[in-house]
């Protein structure tokens, strides 16, 4: 197979990220979060360091109404309480009736009765993108009887056991399923790592660089999935997925080169969302992989 060539820098992607990184500073627009207790004092600041603005809220009414001003939804099923099990398919029913875009981070996914009955309300109301790990993303294909379940992974916990390329399939395979309820057809899957690989089911981009620090905070996945829906209040699924992973990989290699550990680490990860250029973000190196590739891999799933 041959290599996956970086975007040409005129390319109309690039105008379109480098776009959506200007609009949500300009415009500062609410994504609210249904989100998980360890990490969502960083997903709201992150959110805020992107440029945009948070609201945190668990009442299926509170979510449903807020929803009417913000301009794109976060729901993260990280740690769950019993009454989530009636609100989540509440809110995505109505997220779904309202044509509301969405975000899923599906985080442990595989694991829990609860949380199974949860996701697989999602298969028919599903969200406008999904933000995984590896391993996330094929256990959710896999539930859905997107792939092959033979093929999938073991469930891993919070954090991902397999490689994003073990996951090009699952994430194909979901970017289609979603993009058919999607209201205009368009729907994204963000799969993170060493190597972010984003694919809206037909198109695949590798996009690499970040620092391996972002996986030594508690977070960095989970805020990218509330940055991902501050992107998607101002740009198509695409464009979100990828402005999102392209300025996560360049502000944690702006933050390596500051940190000390962990917690500076964190400190000046927040300092480099806020400080990365549109243009940086958008000149990032962006792997398209050969479209006759994508559909080889993609037979049968
Ligand atoms: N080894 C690595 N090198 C560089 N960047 C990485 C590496 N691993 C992850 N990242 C980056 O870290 C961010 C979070 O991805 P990760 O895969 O760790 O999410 P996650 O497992 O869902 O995290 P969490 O659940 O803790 O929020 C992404 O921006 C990704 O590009
Ligand atoms: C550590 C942890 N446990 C449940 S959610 C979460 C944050 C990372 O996904
Ligand atoms: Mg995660």
């Amino acid at each position: 197979m041959s290599d996956p060539a970086n975007l040409p820098c005129t390319h109309p992607l690039r105008e379109r990220i480098a776009q959506a990184v200007r609009d949500v500073r300009a415009r500062t627009p609410l994504a609210q979060s249904f989100t998980n207790f360890v990490t969502i004092n960083l997903v709201a600041n992150a959110q805020l360091a992107a440029g945009g603005t948070a609201a945190m809220s668990f009442l299926p009414d509170d979510v449903i109404d807020t929803a009417a001003i913000s301009g794109a939804d976060y729901v993260n099923v990280g740690t769950l309480l019993p009454f989530y099990k009636d609100a989540l398919p509440q809110i995505a029913r109505a997220f779904a009736k309202a044509g509301h875009p969405w975000v899923l981070d599906p985080v442990a996914a595989g694991i829990g009765k609860t949380r199974t009955e949860i996701l697989n309300a999602f298969r028919a109301v599903p969200p406008t993108i999904v933000r995984a790990n590896a391993s996330e993303a094929i256990a959710l294909a896999s539930m859905w009887r997107l792939i092959d379940p033979d093929g999938a992974s073991r469930p891993a916990g919070v954090e991902s056991v397999d490689e994003v390329d073990a996951a090009v399939d699952a994430a194909r395979a979901i970017a289609r399923h979603l993009a058919r309820y999607a209201p205009q057809g368009r729907a994204a899957v963000a799969i993170s790592g060493k190597v972010d690989l984003v694919t809206d089911g037909e198109r695949v981009f590798r996009i690499p660089g970040g620092s391996a620090l972002m996986t030594k905070i508690t977070g960095a996945g989970c805020s990218l999935g509330g940055v991902v829906a501050t992107y998607l209040a101002v740009a198509d699924p695409l464009t979100a997925a990828l402005a999102a992973s392209a300025l996560y990989n360049r502000a944690g290699e702006a933050a390596e080169r500051v940190a000390h550990g962990p917690g500076s680490f964190q400190v000046a990860f927040l300092d480099a969302l806020w400080n990365v250029t549109p243009e940086q973000v958008a000149g990032s190196e962006i792997l398209e992989q050969a479209a006759a590739q994508s559909a080889d891999r993609s037979s049968g799933a």
